[in-house]
């Protein structure tokens, strides 16, 4: 742990990750070493469908969202089940970073595991909404976990490097590619792709499929060339680490990346973080001011129409707002390490979002 008279805050760890990459693998591996160098990290499982999380989750969506009730109240299969149980947990997640700033003395690392899934964290309303909350309240850095051994085929590193390229430009955070499972496959194939375009065009070629009958380069060879002149510049913003999350290999690396990366979030996102805050907040300024010159002029032509009434238009601030009220008020978050779930009758009660049916809105939804 940091000592000195100004503590560190602790850095936010985002792991994000195609199916089966080894996310959770890779997040036990964290814990574990970070326990062998006395330094415990705070751990946040978003998942709510898994049934086995290796590590003791500090915070774990699964006490608050009951996600079997999610999937047969809103009629959803797994997946829209698990953005809606997602969307659900957002709606608490003030606590969550409550929560985690009451541990910031203690804790160096807070790690999010995130859905199986990648796009229901990656491509929903929920998942920016917890990246950029947890972003703007301690330096974060996203760790992408690519399954190495099922990323040789030049086509499929390619994939995987536009989705990565598409996470960074949307989450603009300090980011580091984690190749997992090199005790299967190292990964020197990857940086050499990434650091030389011609080897990279090379393996392209060697592929197969590249010229057609007439010897001409394909469509898909033609965009595949095209691409890794994008991904090249991409490349550049990055840092890459091979890890065997079975073995522990490369995990030391890992975190020297991490702890580089606080300077790029404090330069770069920081002031971008800044520069968009005022950006929104003039916007809403603007619009407010509007809104506010509307009515004062509709006020103006009420008042000349009907006198009288005019007169009895009071508004008592004091008075309640009816409907203001949080309907889940009662459920707390959970810090499992702090006290213990107090059972079934804890979770966000989902009966009572649809309580509008005229409306035929179910909310929170899928979206
Ligand atoms: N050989 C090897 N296998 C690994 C490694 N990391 C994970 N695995 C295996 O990969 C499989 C998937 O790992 P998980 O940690 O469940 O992957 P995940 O990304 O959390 O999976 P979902 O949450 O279902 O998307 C498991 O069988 C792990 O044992 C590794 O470094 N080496």
């Amino acid at each position: 742990m940091a000592e000195g008279s100004e503590r560190k805050k602790p850095i936010a760890i985002i792991t994000i990750g195609m199916a089966g990459a080894g996310k959770s693998t890779f997040v036990q591996r964290l814990n574990s070493y970070l326990h062998s160098q006395e330094k415990t990290p705070y751990i946040l499982n978003l998942d709510p469908a898994v049934t086995h999380v290796p590590f003791d989750a500090n915070i774990d969506i699964r006490d608050t969202v009951n996600y079997p009730e999610v999937m047969k109240q809103y009629n959803l299969g797994p997946n829209g089940g698990i953005l809606t149980s997602l969307n659900l947990f957002t709606t608490k997640f003030d606590q969550v970073l409550g929560l985690v700033d009451k541990r910031a003395d203690t804790v160096d690392y807070v790690i999010l595991d995130t859905p199986g899934q990648i796009e229901i964290f990656t491509w929903s309303a929920s998942g920016a909404i917890i990246t950029d909350a947890v972003a703007s309240s301690l330096p974060a850095v996203v760790a992408y976990v690519i399954d190495t051994p099922r990323t040789t085929a030049p086509a499929t590193f390619m994939s995987n490097m536009l989705y990565a390229c598409s996470i960074l430009y949307k989450t603009k955070l300090p980011f580091i590619l984690v190749f997992n499972k090199t005790d299967v496959q190292p990964h020197q194939f990857a940086l050499d792709w990434m650091r030389d375009f011609e080897e990279f065009q090379a393996a392209l070629a060697e592929h197969g499929g590249s010229r057609d009958s007439e010897g001409e380069p394909t469509y898909m060879n033609s965009l595949m060339h095209s691409m890794s002149l994008v991904l090249d510049e991409f490349y550049k913003h990055l840092t890459a680490v091979g890890v065997s999350s079975m073995s522990g290999d490369g995990i030391k690396e890992f975190f020297d990346a991490v702890d580089a990366s606080r300077e790029a979030y404090e330069k770069e996102y920081l002031p971008e973080l800044a520069r968009a805050r005022e950006a929104r907040e003039k916007k809403l300024q603007q619009a407010k001011d509007d809104s506010m010159n509307r009515l004062m002029k509709d006020l103006a032509v009420d008042r000349a129409n009907n006198p009288a009434a005019a007169l009895n238009d009071t508004w008592d601030p004091n008075a309640d707002d009816e409907g203001d009220e949080d309907d889940d008020e009662d459920v707390n978050i959970i810090d499992r390490s702090e006290e213990t779930w107090p059972g079934q009758g804890q979770y966000i009660d989902v009966t009572r979002a649809q309580r509008h049916p005229e409306e035929r809105i179910n909310w929170p939804r899928p979206g």
